[in-house]
């Protein structure tokens, strides 16, 4: 199906409106693996649909885990540890979350697979997480650069019973190890111990993955960030019945839009509760200004209306902890009161795309001056009547796409390059945002 070529932003006075979010990318791919992993049968409600979903779902299906999809947000997962088909080539598509914790899983397993994705995915490093398993005693081959896919996986003898992990680079190595590792227990009979080295980033999607693997019976000792042990007795069993609760990634845009445009703008679908560390976003704009309530599983916020004038607080932030919310607080920084900084993003560098380099090339088309370095990015606001009309590419990155869409509150004519990149989490957002725009 071909994609719409560009979608030219409204010229946006007010922001108002109730939204349900989708389901967590980042919870969806996590418990359809453990379902897929786990004795019994799981039902899943509140699965996300999109690109990374569906490449997770089809490579379980291909490799002879059962599914009984319900509903586009619904599927039972019957639970087949290990994996009965023990040859495939399975296609990731750009989804870190799928491509790296079924890296690990099959390759603690055994059998033959090769796993490739998207042009940009053989760009994305797996480097640290393939030399933490062949360290375990994992086979696992470069089909082409050394230290990114495709990769083969082939059949290990034995396993060993402790695994170094490097965390610098992307955090989803460490969940892809620990996920796995009930799998290396059930073959060696010996506890397994994870150890991190290097400096752990995004460290809340670690508790994303530990709160779920204890959802499906794991529970893993920890000694802080350092070292992660997993008993000899590990097994994942079903929890009957799970709940997928609403991305908090995909609230940020929203909750950006109340902060700007009046609000105010309810989400739906998380809250205080949530699991996800990006809910901290709602954080980020209360201290830019913006009033904030939060219930237990939904958010609102009311704030400045740029459209008359009025300006956010500059910040000068961390923003290691929430990688991905952070990119809607670079295009916020369009409306402060001074120039803003995001520091300790290094990881943007080898996400969808380069994405300081992006943010910073396509925030300048509005107007924006923006500066940076390896880890960092200023943004200085635009100044009234320094607007311009741009179009803005997306690179193949949702959340540019996403984030951009803010810059209908700008005082120029915004056309968001192939809007239809937004599958990667959400394929509905264009919609959802014009049912906010007044
Ligand atoms: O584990 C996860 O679900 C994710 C971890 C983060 O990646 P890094 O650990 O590479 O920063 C995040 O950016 C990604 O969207 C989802
Ligand atoms: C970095 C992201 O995705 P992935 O799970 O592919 O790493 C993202 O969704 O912003």
């Amino acid at each position: 199906m071909s994609r719409l070529e560009y979608l030219d932003l409204p010229s946006a006075k007010h922001a108002q409106g109730v939204v349900t979010l989708p389901g967590s990318k980042s919870i969806s791919n996590r418990v359809l693996l453990l379902s897929a992993l786990a004795q019994g049968t799981t039902r899943i409600e509140g699965l996300l649909e999109s690109d990374d979903t569906a490449v997770m779902l089809a490579a379980l299906k291909q490799l002879g885990v059962q599914l009984d999809q319900h509903s586009a947000h619904s599927v039972s997962v019957t639970g087949v540890s290990p994996f009965p088909v023990k040859h495939a080539q399975l296609f990731m598509g750009n989804a870190g979350t799928a491509i790296r914790p079924l890296t690990a899983a099959l390759a603690v397993m055994g059998g033959h697979y090769t796993l490739s994705g998207v042009p940009r995915m053989h760009e994305r490093p797996i480097g640290d997480l393939v030399e933490g398993l062949r360290e375990m005693g994992a086979h696992i081959h470069y089909l082409g650069q050394s230290g990114y896919p495709p990769i083969e996986i082939l059949e290990s003898a034995h396993l060993s019973d402790r695994v170094r992990v490097q965390g610098s680079v992307s955090s989803q190595f460490l969940t892809a190890v620990l996920m796995a590792a009930p799998l290396a227990v059930a073959r060696s009979g010996r506890a397994l111990t994870v150890e991190v080295i290097g400096e752990l980033i995004s460290k809340p999607y670690i508790e994303i993955t530990l709160n779920l693997m204890a959802r499906y019976g794991v529970k893993v000792e920890r000694q802080g960030w350092q070292q992660f042990v997993i008993h000899a007795d590990a097994v994942y069993r079903s929890p009957g019945n799970i709940f997928v609760e609403g991305d908090a990634s995909s609230a940020s845009y929203f909750l950006a839009l109340g902060a700007i445009g009046g609000g105010p703008v309810r989400v739906v679908g998380v809250g205080a509760q949530s699991i996800q560390g990006d809910v901290a976003f709602a954080d980020v704009v209360q201290a830019m200004g913006a009033q904030v309530s939060r219930e237990e599983s939904a958010i609102e916020v009311s704030g400045i209306n740029v459209a008359k004038g009025q300006k956010l607080k500059a910040f000068d932030t961390d923003f290691n902890l929430i990688p991905d919310a952070a990119m809607t607080a670079a295009a916020l920084a369009l409306f402060a009161d001074g120039p803003c900084t995001l520091r300790n993003i290094a990881s943007w560098r080898v996400k969808e795309t380069d994405r300081i380099h992006a943010m910073e090339t396509e925030l300048r088309k509005l107007g924006a001056r923006a500066e940076s370095g390896p880890d960092w990015l200023r943004v200085f606001p635009v100044e009234p009547g320094q607007w311009r009309d741009a179009a803005i590419d997306t690179y193949d990155d949702h959340r540019v796409a996403m984030c951009f869409s803010l810059a209908a509150f700008g005082q120029s004519r915004v056309r968001i390059m192939d809007p239809g990149c937004v599958s990667k989490t959400f394929p509905t957002y264009f919609d959802v945002l014009s049912g906010l725009l007044k």
